[in-house]
């Protein structure tokens, strides 16, 4: 990971947010109030850990917006996350919910934790300690979770659960992602990925890049990355590079995607780490970032591609899986390159569609077939992409910028609509 020491991914929200203001010709007033949270909580608590001695352990939910609905955000467990982290992953929300024109706000929950060296039972309890903690501010109408970087369907069973007990009924509404036997949607465990494969797709058309000819190197090998390259290569792309925490691994011809997946689920924490096979060769992370490919796609976390190695990108487009992975300043780099980049808050918003999805049959005790979930997807990241392009195009002005500017028009109109309190 290239970490710059100044990195603050808030401010790199900032900038964007005021750039786009700017763009939009937007007074402060209009959108002062979308530059602060509207709620942070701080929790710590204590866990007994399975030796018996007790750790304590400290966590986050932010608040960003609910001007368009109920918040709505993932849950990310990592020993070095911080509350700008958050509380710019909860903006990114924002935006993102509202570039797809869903009724939600945006959220975002943290604990600080390593899950590689905790066993399960010691993960339950700090998922259902946490929960309690938070539990004032969650909830169907309120704020609902979903997974992110080391969470999953598991964590979030155990959260419906600690939730629906305090209640004294079962509330599957009151977070997404959940396994499908207690609520969770078909279609959700891949939808992130299905999101990332579309926009690749429809980037390819506009470049005029025939799918099945091209090329592509993948940053990350989990939720995200593992459904982006099985569907991608699914649809004729040759996935020559792909990395995670344990390494990078590399082969011209392409690389036998089922294969690694199987490989990591086998794996105790689901990685490549000892991955072989014929032709593969391990190459260095940051390598990985500069392979001449059609498209690189970033499926890790924020902060990777930095003005320190964007100069060295030779991949003709970024679709951005992951949350936030370039920095502002490697941004303006790239534009001046004139690599495209798909953004975040488009190219991964697959998977709060689907979680919306989720949220719909859980209110409304309904049941879609995988079908009706991947249509709607479908319909709605097309509408998405093509209102996005259609305002690049209009404003020359960056993808990026032209879903911020799509997606704050959307979130002031909703506060200018409801107005100011009390
Ligand atoms: N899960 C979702 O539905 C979802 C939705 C939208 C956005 N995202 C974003 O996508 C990204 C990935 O999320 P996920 O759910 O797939 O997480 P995950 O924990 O399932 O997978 C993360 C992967 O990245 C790898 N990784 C971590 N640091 C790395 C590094 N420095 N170099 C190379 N690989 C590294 C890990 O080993 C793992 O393979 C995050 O930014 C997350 O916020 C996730």
């Amino acid at each position: 990971m290239t970490t710059s020491q100044s990195y603050n991914p808030y401010e790199n929200m900032l900038q964007l947010l005021d750039s786009a203001a700017d763009q939009l010709g937007l007074s402060p007033d209009d959108y002062i109030s979308l530059r602060s949270p509207e709620r942070e909580l701080t929790v710590s608590f204590p866990v007994e850990m399975d030796d018996g001695h007790i750790e304590m352990f400290t966590g986050y939910r932010v608040q960003h917006s609910s001007s368009r609905g109920p918040c709505k955000g993932g849950l990310r467990y990592a020993p070095d996350v911080t509350i700008d982290e958050v509380k710019a992953l909860a903006a990114w929300m924002t935006w993102k919910c509202a570039v797809v024109n869903i009724p939600y706000g945006g959220a975002k929950g943290a604990v600080r934790c390593d899950p590689s060296k905790l066993t399960k039972k010691e993960l339950m309890q700090i998922t259902r300690r946490y929960t309690a903690m938070i539990l004032p501010l969650i909830g169907p109408e309120k704020d609902i979770p979903a997974p992110d970087l080391n969470t999953n369907a598991d964590v979030m069973g155990w959260i419906m659960d600690t939730y629906s007990m305090f209640k004294g009924f079962c509330v599957p509404g009151v977070v997404t992602g959940k396994p499908i036997e207690i609520g969770g949607s078909l279609g959700r465990r891949e939808a992130t990925g299905s999101g990332v494969a579309f926009v690749t797709n429809e980037i390819a058309k506009k470049m005029n890049i025939d799918l099945t000819q091209s090329s592509a190197a993948i940053q990350g090998f989990g939720n995200v990355g593992q459904a982006a390259a099985y569907l991608l290569n699914k649809e004729g792309c040759r996935i020559v590079a792909i990395s995670d925490i344990s390494g990078s691994f590399y082969r011209e011809e392409g690389l036998n995607i089922q294969d690694m997946i199987e490989y990591t689920n086998h794996h105790p924490h689901h990685l490549l780490e000892g991955y072989q096979a014929p032709g593969i060769t391990t190459i260095n992370n940051q390598d990985l970032l500069s392979l001449k490919v059609d498209f690189l796609i970033p499926a890790a976390k924020e902060n990777q591609i930095t003005s320190e190695n964007a100069g060295k990108i030779q991949a003709k487009a970024i679709v951005e899986a992951a949350n936030g992975p370039t920095t502002f300043n490697a941004d303006t780099i790239l534009n001046e390159r004139n690599i495209i980049v798909v953004p975040d808050i488009l190219a991964n918003a697959g998977g709060v569609v689907v979680s919306y999805f989720e949220w719909v049959q859980n209110i409304q005790s309904l049941m879609w077939d995988e079908n009706e979930v991947n249509d709607l997807l479908l319909k709605i990241m097309n509408k998405a992409f093509n209102e996005v392009w259609s305002l690049h195009m209009k404003y020359h002005s960056s993808l990026r910028m032209a879903a911020y500017m799509l997606a704050l028009n959307r979130v002031v109109k909703a506060k200018k609509m409801r107005g100011i309190f009390p």
